[in-house]
């Protein structure tokens, strides 16, 4: 099995992959907001509100993946000492199944970055905004965010 995929069991029994996911929740200086992106056109699940992440990499480990996703999505520097394990969860959609991993990322963007109130564009072009944890709820994220942005909105962290 290679070091991105974990096995789930398939419909018919047979054990089928998912894939690995980073995700990191970026929060604010002011611990009231998190940045989001809105997934482009032409890409699985686009015009979704999203965290910032990707795919791990077949022979990476997650923290290495997370640190290249957002260095590569958001231009910011993340280390060990930024981040924490928030939770991990499966997911099938339809077109492949998702194990993802979200990770609580303080410390590396300051007000500087992208003030509150203000649409940014990330590296790859995509929007990203600050949005406060009790807003969440208003953004169409992908199916498999509903439990992490349910915790999120608790406070649970
Ligand atoms: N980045 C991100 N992906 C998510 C979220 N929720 C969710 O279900 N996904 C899914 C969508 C995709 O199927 C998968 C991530 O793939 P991706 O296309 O963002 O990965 P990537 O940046 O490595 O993309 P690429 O290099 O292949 O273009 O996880 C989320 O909040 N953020």
């Amino acid at each position: 099995m290679a070091a991105n995929e974990t096995l789930q069991e398939g419909v018919d029994g047979m054990p089928k992959e998912a894939l690995d996911v980073v995700l990191a929740v970026i929060v604010h200086p002011g611990r009231r907001h998190c940045l989001l992106s809105k997934r482009p056109e032409g890409v699985h699940l686009a015009g979704h509100w999203e965290f910032p992440g990707g795919k791990v990499g077949l022979t990476e480990g997650l923290q290495a993946a997370l640190t290249r996703e957002v260095r590569e999505e958001l231009g910011l520097v993340v280390s060990t000492a930024d981040s924490r394990l928030f939770n991990s969860l499966n997911h099938s959609y339809p077109e492949r199944d998702v194990c993802l991993h979200t990770y609580l990322v303080e410390g590396v963007a300051s007000e500087a970055y992208l003030p509150l109130g203000e649409d940014g564009v990330g590296s790859e072009g995509q929007l990203t905004r600050w949005v406060a944890f009790s807003r969440l709820g208003d953004y169409d994220f992908p199916a498999a965010n509903a439990p992490i942005v349910a915790a999120l909105k608790r406070n649970r962290w």
